[in-house]
């Protein structure tokens, strides 16, 4: 297929996400099903077309005063694939298979707009609900955090320290760019691809089947790093999932002590035990329902509550999310929070640690949702967390932002959005 072509089946695809109101990969998956024509980099470059048109949404909208599938398309490669008005219309031209070319009027608008200044609700690139939220997290960064958020991502790597060293794995990836990453101790970035390009398929090869890595953005790495965790230490993975957490824990245990890995959905542990095999992590079993948990009450050293929230500090990665999103689901992971982080205190032994980490950038689910926990939980105390950062990443105090816990983001630390919070027990 030629641009012509992919344009036109990312304008297809564009029009399904929103008439259905579906996910990206769901539509995506739909759409090469039904065209099996298209090869392997068709498919990659239709879906880097729709991955970008969905991050710079209301950038474009602004751009095309209008927010068709079509000037979406447009406004991708506009924004993302370094193209102008000129160049596009060169590249389509007298290909049978292009949308129609940028009308006089289209282009019109475009060069009044492209030079002038975009304003700041249409770089941040996010609902109208969510300006104020990003406001009161940002202040005046508030735009170009929302423009972070809405770039491209990098493919993070975590060694795993169990299995082999860094330096090790990075010869092998030379081909791949991959690089060790700036914050991350054993991180390795590969960075964010260009144009119709893909990122390499690193979990096909041996490295990644004999467990040498897992796949894990930088910002969750650090997040892990900082419960200080210990070999030894007796260790509840509340919000466990499918276990990544677990997993980093476990290497940072040097495979010595217990992580019990607990999820409210055991669906979602499923894929747990075929990772830890793969990690040769011998210190994580399955702590599941209320009755695995009971006699692990005031008993544990750590407690990691990695909480169910909105995402919205993953946005690079899944922009369709951030234009489904509404303010009900917001209140609705408000409330599990609240919920989880009372139970979950109940497992931690006086003079041990509640770690709560979110990957959203919203204060209600962060520092808000700590300062009501702390309120109503008064054997609880927050750690000096500008001590804990400068004591584990010397030299980049200002890639994160500090106050009742440690925020991390695109523009600052060029991870995901995550925070941490790390809660003594008297
Ligand atoms: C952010 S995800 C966890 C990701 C995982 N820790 C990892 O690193 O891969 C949040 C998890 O919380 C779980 N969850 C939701 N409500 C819960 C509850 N009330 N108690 C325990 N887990 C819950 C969800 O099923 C989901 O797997």
């Amino acid at each position: 297929m030629r641009m012509g072509g992919r344009l036109a089946a990312a304008m297809e695809v564009l029009a399904d996400i929103e008439t259905r109101q579906r996910p990206a990969a769901e539509a995506l998956r739909d759409w090469g099903r039904t065209h099996r024509f298209a090869g392997g980099s068709d498919r990659a470059a239709i879906g880097n077309i729709v991955y970008d048109a969905l991050r710079h949404k209301r950038s474009s909208g602004w751009l095309f005063a209008s927010d068709t599938p079509r000037a979406l398309a447009f406004g991708a490669l506009l924004l993302e694939w370094g193209k102008t008005p000129e160049t596009i219309n060169a590249l389509l031209d007298g290909d049978k298979f292009a949308p129609p070319l940028l009308s006089e009027s289209e282009l019109q608008t475009l060069h009044e707009r492209l030079a002038a200044n975009m304003p700041n609700e249409a770089r941040a690139n996010c609902p109208d609900w969510c300006i104020p939220l990003l406001q009161s997290s940002y202040g005046k960064d508030w735009a170009e955090e929302g423009a972070a958020l809405a770039s491209r991502p990098p493919l993070d790597l975590r060694t795993n320290l169990l299995k082999g060293k860094r330096d090790t794995l990075l010869t092998e990836l030379l081909a791949t760019q991959a690089a060790k990453t700036e914050i991350a101790p054993h991180g390795i970035r590969i960075p964010p691809i260009e144009g119709s390009g893909r990122h390499p398929n690193v979990q096909t090869g041996k490295a990644f089947a004999t467990g040498r890595f897992e796949v894990q953005d930088e910002g969750s790495q650090i997040v892990a790093e900082l419960t200080v965790v210990r070999p030894g230490m007796q260790v509840l993975d509340y919000c466990a999932g499918a276990g990544g957490k677990s997993l980093t824990l476990s290497a940072m245990m040097d495979n010595q002590g217990q992580i019990f890995a607990h999820d409210a959905l055991p669906a979602r542990l499923a894929p747990i035990a075929e990772r830890i095999k793969r990690a040769g992590s011998r210190n994580i079993q399955i702590a599941a329902g209320a009755s695995g948990l009971g006699p692990l009450e005031n008993r544990m050293d750590l407690v990691l509550v990695d909480a169910p929230c909105t995402g919205s500090g993953t946005w690079r990665r899944r922009p369709d999310t951030k234009w489904r999103l509404t303010r009900q689901q917001l209140d609705a992971r408000l409330a599990d929070q609240a919920g989880i982080l009372d139970i979950a205190a109940n497992y931690v032994k006086s003079g041990g640690l509640l770690a709560y980490v979110t990957c959203s950038i919203f204060p209600d689910e962060n520092e808000n949702q700590i300062k009501a926990f702390l309120a109503r939980t008064p054997d609880f105390h927050p750690e000096d967390h500008a001590a804990l950062w400068s004591q584990h990443f010397p030299g980049h105090e200002n890639r994160v932002r500090i106050g009742t816990g440690i925020s991390l983001s695109p523009a600052r630390s060029g991870t995901d959005g995550f925070y941490f919070c790390a809660l003594r027990r008297n």
